[in-house]
């Protein structure tokens, strides 16, 4: 199967787009882009180090920029956790590729984020029961974009291993 545009995977901190994207590149043999790692080479710093100096809303003009800037290439793409939330971003995403929302249930993002640390400045320093407060809370919100996304992946639903379920996926619209 041959992809002809990007996958976006797109969905809260924590869902595993990072890790999933690496995967899901190498079995389809394409390239492995994340958002995130493009900016912080650009920024020669941190994300967590930018924000921290220069506030979230710098961060949210430099993440739309390259977004739009970006010249869309077959590529697994995987976006940070608030991208599709911000400015026209949904938009840019949902006309340049194929959008996939991992949507994952509080509790599990909360267990793998508790070990992030401060490298993730919106639930720095969070544990327990106000790691999960902040990330319902933050979702509330962001859940009206992650679900404007082409394709949804619900964990709790379907229980299949997200590159599996991807490539099924793929390999129907292929037919
Ligand atoms: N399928 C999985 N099962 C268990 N743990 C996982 C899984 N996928 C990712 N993780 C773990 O969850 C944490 C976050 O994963 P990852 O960095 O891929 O998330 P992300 O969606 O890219 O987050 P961010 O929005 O912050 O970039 C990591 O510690 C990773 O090892
Ligand atoms: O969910 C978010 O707002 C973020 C997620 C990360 O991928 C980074 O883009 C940054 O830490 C912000
Ligand atoms: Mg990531």
């Amino acid at each position: 199967m041959q992809l002809v545009k990007p996958l976006f995977l797109l969905g809260f901190m924590g869902c595993g787009k990072s890790t999933l994207g690496k995967k899901l590149a190498n079995a389809l043999n394409v390239p492995h882009l994340d958002l995130d790692h493009m900016l912080e080479e650009q920024f020669g710093m941190s994300i967590a180090d930018f924000i921290n100096s220069k506030g979230e809303e710098a961060f949210r003009l430099q993440e739309s920029r390259l977004l739009k800037e970006w010249i869309a290439k077959p590529c697994i793409m995987s976006l940070g956790g608030g991208a599709p939330c911000f400015h026209d971003n949904m938009s840019t995403i949902r006309n340049k590729g194929v959008s996939i929302y991992l949507n994952y249930p509080v509790k599990t993002l909360a267990q793998r984020l508790s070990t992030s640390g401060d490298s993730r400045p919106l639930i720095a320093g969070l544990k327990g029961e106000d790691l999960e407060i902040k990330i319902s809370d933050l979702l509330s919100n962001r859940e009206q974009y992650y679900l404007q996304a082409e394709w949804v992946y619900e964990f709790s639903e379907t229980k299949m291993d997200p590159k599996k379920w991807i490539l099924q996926k793929l390999s129907e619209v292929d037919r």
